[in-house]
């Protein structure tokens, strides 16, 4: 975990007065538990936020707020394309205080540089970041995972505590006109080159395709409803699958009866390698105190991928 509040000057605004709004997109719930915990402290200081998914946000209303701040999880070791898409399409933003989160398993990657100069393109001004270490949830990924149990109740205080600081830079900020940052954690190169190297339309020849086993589907219409780019319609034959698609997985991960699926194994093959580059780098964030292992990462079993243990675990039902 880090985060970094600007110290700014003087107060030129009440923080009773102020009107804050938080966006989230949540998939497995790690960024939702971090922007609950940012709203109730900036409500505890009588801040009046809001929270709002970022499906449901209407933009045209941003203006109402002095204080604004965007959580993502890290995918692909940047923000999600649809959360990029987002920040893209808003109105120009002329000056007004952000804040951004987000919550990651092992690589931070571009997400910060990236969000925060497309917020800077917009005219927003940056005031404060903040990124929390999260279990993952990826169907070619063994779970637990090196991340697993976090966020946990330290991580859950770390969150509020950067809440109360953004309450505290709160009272400051109308007096400042212009401010930002741009010293904000960023992996290495290595990182940064692949973050870019995985554009949609690579990962869209690179990943295995979703196939929907009809027999198998019982029309609960979940995978349509909780698709966050609506990339999916079961209603037609055949069905629209990954049209279009950011691969977060979520249809697979969330179908209760496991018809949507896809070959794995050529994913779940390169699963090791991958684990001995992120074990650098939670070995390098151990050392600067920024990451607590909550497991004993030899534990991990690379041969018990998380879609096994769905279809195991949905047979036993
Ligand atoms: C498709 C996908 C890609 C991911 N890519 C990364 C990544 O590049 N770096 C990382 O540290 N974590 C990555 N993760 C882990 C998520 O960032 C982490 O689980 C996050 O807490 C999920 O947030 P949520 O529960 O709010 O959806 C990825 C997860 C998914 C599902």
């Amino acid at each position: 975990m880090d985060s970094k509040i600007i110290n700014i000057g003087r107060s030129a605004r009440e923080p009773e007065c102020l009107k804050a709004l938080i966006i989230y997109f949540s998939q497995s719930g790690n960024t939702y538990k971090i922007a609950k915990c940012i709203c109730n402290s900036l409500k505890n200081a009588n801040i009046n936020c809001e929270l709002f998914d970022i499906n449901k946000i209407d933009k045209n209303s941003l203006s109402n707020y002095d204080l604004v701040g965007i959580g993502s999880p890290v995918f692909y070791y940047k923000e999600p394309f649809h959360v990029r898409d987002f920040l893209e399409s808003l109105p120009r933003l002329n000056g007004q205080h952000w804040f951004v989160f987000c919550t990651h398993g092992n690589v931070l990657g571009n997400f910060f540089p990236s969000v925060v100069n497309l917020l800077k393109t917009k005219g927003a001004s940056v005031i404060g970041f903040h990124h929390t270490y999260a279990d993952i949830t990826v169907p070619y990924y063994p779970r637990p995972s090196y991340t697993s149990g976090h966020p946990d109740a330290h991580d859950l205080e770390q969150a509020n505590s950067f809440g109360m600081e953004i309450v505290k830079l709160s009272k400051d900020i109308k007096a400042i006109e212009k401010m930002s940052i741009d010293d904000f954690p960023v992996s290495s190169e290595e990182w940064i080159q692949e973050s870019h190297r995985l554009t949609q339309n690579v990962l869209s020849h690179a990943l295995p395709k979703l196939r929907i086993d009809s027999d198998k589907c019982i029309k609960c219409y979940a995978c349509e409803k909780n698709c966050p780019v609506q990339g999916i319609d079961i209603t037609i034959e055949p069905p629209r699958l990954q049209n279009p698609c950011i691969y977060c997985w979520n249809c697979v991960n969330i179908c209760p009866t496991l018809s949507i699926d896809a070959d794995w194994e050529p994913l779940v093959r390169m699963a090791p390698a991958y684990y001995a580059r992120y074990k650098k780098e939670l070995d390098k964030a151990t050392a600067h105190s920024e990451f607590r292992w909550l497991i004993d990462p030899r534990t991990i079993n690379f041969d018990d991928p998380l879609f096994k243990q769905r279809k195991r675990n949905n047979k036993e039902k």
